[in-house]
């Protein structure tokens, strides 16, 4: 049932002028994006250096990717918990989220180390405007990540340059690729409502519907895809470190469109142990987590069956 409110997540821009540190329109540009995660656990951001041409040319180098031998793309293995391998779509199963969703996921191809390593997998005779296409879009998107977690850091009056250095050099990417092959039945719940693991997700998709974010006050909307913006997502490991004044989002993808939907996501892990910031402790938020230690989180996480679970942060670390 409807509340009567009308939802509509904010669009954040990141322009050349926003972005300049230290001006008005940086803190200003910060302020929106702390009010965005407190109330909605997630904004849209465009972002001047995306073009329309980086949009089609991932989308087309993802599908390259999807329509590899199915052998092929099994090549991508990976004994890390959580979601680094390719995951085959099951067209065997009966017809459920199995039977529609296949991914992969690609280690850090920020660098150019990561790309060429997956792009070489695949395609071992090389291909060059893969690897470079991936290298440049997924560069952008650690951007956009890094420049949200400053804008975190200093709305919340997190100053200490030391923190956000070791907080960077800690992070590591993942980038993992989903297609959701065209529905020939009723709608599809693909992925079980779920929060993520990380600090933020950064979800870009192209122009199929299907995801899905819960409002604070339960009512699910639907995100409208734009070929110009990313949708960032406050995870489990930001509502602990902001000791639940960011809330992590609750979404969900729903198959109903009779459409091939891709969808590229980078979430992001943080080696080690961190806690919450003295900054963000007072009478009125006393200390809610203890040292979160976001890889244990990750194993502990991904030990559970179901991701049809409520978010377990606060089981595995909080006072
Ligand atoms: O494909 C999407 O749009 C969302 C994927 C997702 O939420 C996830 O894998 O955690
Ligand atoms: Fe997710």
């Amino acid at each position: 049932m409807g509340s009567g409110i009308e939802y509509k997540i904010p669009v954040i821009n990141f322009s050349e002028e926003n972005l300049k540190p230290a001006s008005d329109s940086w803190i200003l540009t910060s302020k929106q994006v702390r009010y965005a995660l407190e109330e909605y656990g997630c904004f849209e951001v465009t972002y001047h250096k995306f073009t329309l041409q980086l949009h089609n040319s991932i989308f087309g180098a993802t599908k390259e990717f999807f329509d590899l031998p199915k052998e092929t793309k099994m090549q991508k293995t990976s004994d890390r918990p959580g979601a680094f391998g390719y995951v085959a779509a099951n067209p065997a199963a009966p017809y459920n989220k199995s039977t529609i969703c296949e991914s992969t996921g690609i280690d850090d191809p920020t660098t150019v180390e990561g790309a060429v390593y997956f792009t070489n997998i695949m395609w071992p005779q090389g291909n060059d405007s893969f690897g470079e296409t991936l290298h440049s879009f997924s560069k952008l998107v650690a951007e956009l990540y890094e420049t949200s977690v400053r804008m975190v850091f200093e709305s919340y009056g997190v100053n200490d340059q030391g923190l956000f250095d070791s907080f960077k050099e800690s992070t590591f990417h993942l980038f993992r690729l989903f297609k959701y092959k065209a529905l020939q039945t009723n709608e599809v719940d693909v992925l079980g409502a779920h929060t993520d693991c990380g600090f933020f997700s950064i979800l870009h998709q192209n122009e199929v519907k299907g995801l899905q974010i819960k409002t604070k006050d339960g009512q699910w909307i639907d995100v409208k895809p734009s070929p110009s913006s990313f949708l960032v997502l406050a995870g489990d490991v930001l509502m602990a470190w902001s000791n639940d004044r960011v809330h992590s989002c609750e979404h969900n993808v729903i198959m109903k469109e009779n459409k091939d939907r891709y969808s590229i996501v980078l979430f992001s892990f943080i080696k080690g142990v961190i806690h919450v910031p003295e900054e963000l402790v007072d009478e009125e938020h006393p200390l809610r987590y203890k040292p979160i230690d976001c890889m244990g989180y990750e194993v502990f996480r991904s030990s559970k069956e179901s991701r049809k679970f409520a978010c377990l942060i606060k089981d595995f670390c909080g006072v």
